[in-house]
């Protein structure tokens, strides 16, 4: 159980209105529970702090230098057993690349100790790039998909953790003998998973029917059902590459068009997480905003498959809610923050090609996709995604470089952002969204507990005493 603890210094959070919400001198109390349990806004910035009644012996963190605190990074679609292609992914686009790097890659997870070399190492690296929050697919196998939960919930790492549903158009040596295997499958998956976290306090299973190409109609239908009785998430890709459209127009005739598929299969809703939505036309962005179904926004791997760039600002001001994903390894990066960087400089080439100024997203937007927004699309928005009394202590400690004065002397170069002392509050953001990196991400917080320091031993379960 974590120790009562008060964080003090700056912190930074975004507004439900998409803003950044900077607090120059604050204090957070956080209880033994790792919820919020007071804030206060302007803490005398002297080192004079003295505590609220009932929290004198509470443990002190405090921000030195420039830094702030930041609520964790949300990650609402990745793939686990895809981290090992990281980078890799030549000129191939989505079909072909699955084909030769995914599906390959992802059949060796029928080795559990496979598995646990390499879902320890992504959780350990998404932790140290400050992802407190991860959607996460594994693969069709369910011991290793059990595993990534267990080693999650070990870490500290607040997931969800999804066994890939796919009976048709995939390789014979990496599928579901039937439709009926595969839906008997994925329940015996919820069913692990939940009896690790029966209260789904940090880990629940998520439905997840890869794409409709690799599931047949009785797969998507049972995979429905499933959910429904066992109250699961779900979560699937949609409208991500041309090929990938023409070919569900070909599978799926009677259908008005991808999300249609989807509707028609009792997938779609406001526990719906679709990853992508990059071709989406105004019917079908009507049915996301009347169904709820939420949308992770995958920039970066958009760029990397040439699949596209999604129109971001079009989907807010439907009403859909939106969140970032890396999506490795379609994506390089396991960092939300590079996510964050490639949905501003994605939305400046929709500004370009067809959506005007608006269609630039501003850094507080960006930031708020990345905490808040995917908070919202995972159904956590009470929990975590910002710092409010009542939510739980998912917290990231940003520290940024300063550059001494002249005739101060030389310090190590250390960290990728340097403060000259000429940068309002908002600049100082702006910087580390730009030129930030997990050098920054000096220590990391899920629900109170310390799981990740930089430089020490904390990550993936280790002396995460806090
Ligand atoms: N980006 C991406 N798209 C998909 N569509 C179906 N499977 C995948 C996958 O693994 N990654
Ligand atoms: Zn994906």
């Amino acid at each position: 159980m974590p120790q009562k603890t008060v964080y003090l210094g700056p912190f930074v959070h975004t507004t439900p209105n998409r803003d950044l919400d900077i607090c120059e001198s604050g204090a957070v109390g956080v209880d033994e529970q790792g919820k919020i349990a007071f804030i206060e806004r302007s803490v005398s910035q002297d080192g004079s702090y003295s505590p609220k009644q009932g929290w004198e012996s509470a443990k002190v963190v405090k921000i030195r230098g420039q830094g702030f605190f930041f609520p964790g990074f949300i990650d609402t679609h990745t793939h686990a057993p895809q981290f090992p292609n990281a980078g890799l992914f030549g000129s191939t686009t989505l079909l072909s690349w699955l084909e030769t790097y995914t599906f390959p890659t992802e059949s060796r997870f029928s080795s559990t100790s496979f598995a646990h070399r390499v879902y320890s190492r992504v959780i350990s690296r998404l932790l140290s790039h400050g992802t407190t929050t991860a959607a996460y697919y594994a693969t069709v196998h369910v011991p290793a998909t059990t595993l990534l939960a267990e080693l999650c919930l070990k870490a500290g790492q607040r997931a969800f953790v999804g066994r890939v549903c796919m009976d048709t158009l995939s390789p014979d040596y990496y599928r579901d003998a039937s439709a009926d295997a595969g839906i008997a499958a994925s329940a015996e998956s919820v069913s692990a998973i939940r009896a690790l976290d029966p209260k789904g306090d940090l880990v629940a299973p998520i439905v997840t029917p890869r794409f409709a190409p690799s599931c047949t109609s009785p797969a998507m239908h049972g995979l429905a059902e499933l959910a429904k009785r066992e109250n699961v998430r779900i979560q699937t890709h949609v409208s991500e590459n041309d090929g990938e459209i023409a070919l569900v127009k070909k599978l799926f005739p009677d259908s008005e068009d991808y999300v249609d598929v989807y509707a028609t299969h009792g997938l779609l809703g406001d526990t719906t997480v679709l990853a992508h939505a990059i071709h989406l036309s105004d019917r079908e962005v009507k049915v996301l905003t009347e169904t709820k179904t939420k949308v992770a926004h995958c920039p970066c791997s958009n760029s990397c498959l040439t699949s596209g760039a999604a129109g971001v600002r079009r989907l807010m001001d439907a009403g859909v809610d939106v969140g970032l994903g890396t999506d490795v390894s379609g994506g390089y990066s396991p960092s939300i923050l590079e996510e964050a960087r490639q949905a501003l400089l994605v939305s400046r080439h929709v500004a370009h090609n067809s959506g005007g100024e608006r269609a630039k997203l501003h850094v507080g937007e960006a930031l708020y996709l990345a905490t808040r927004g995917g908070a919202k699309v995972l159904g956590l928005e009470e929990r975590v995604g910002a710092f409010e009394v009542g939510m739980e202590w998912d917290a990231i400690r940003v520290g940024l470089d300063e550059v001494p004065e002249e005739g101060e002397g030389e310090r190590e170069l250390e960290g990728p952002v340097d403060i000259y002392g000429h940068e309002s509050w908002e600049d100082k953001v702006a910087k580390w969204v730009y030129c930030g990196d997990d050098r920054n991400t000096l220590a990391v917080w899920v629900k109170g507990r310390l799981v990740h320091e930089r430089d020490g031993k904390t990550s993936n379960g280790v002396n995460g005493t806090s």
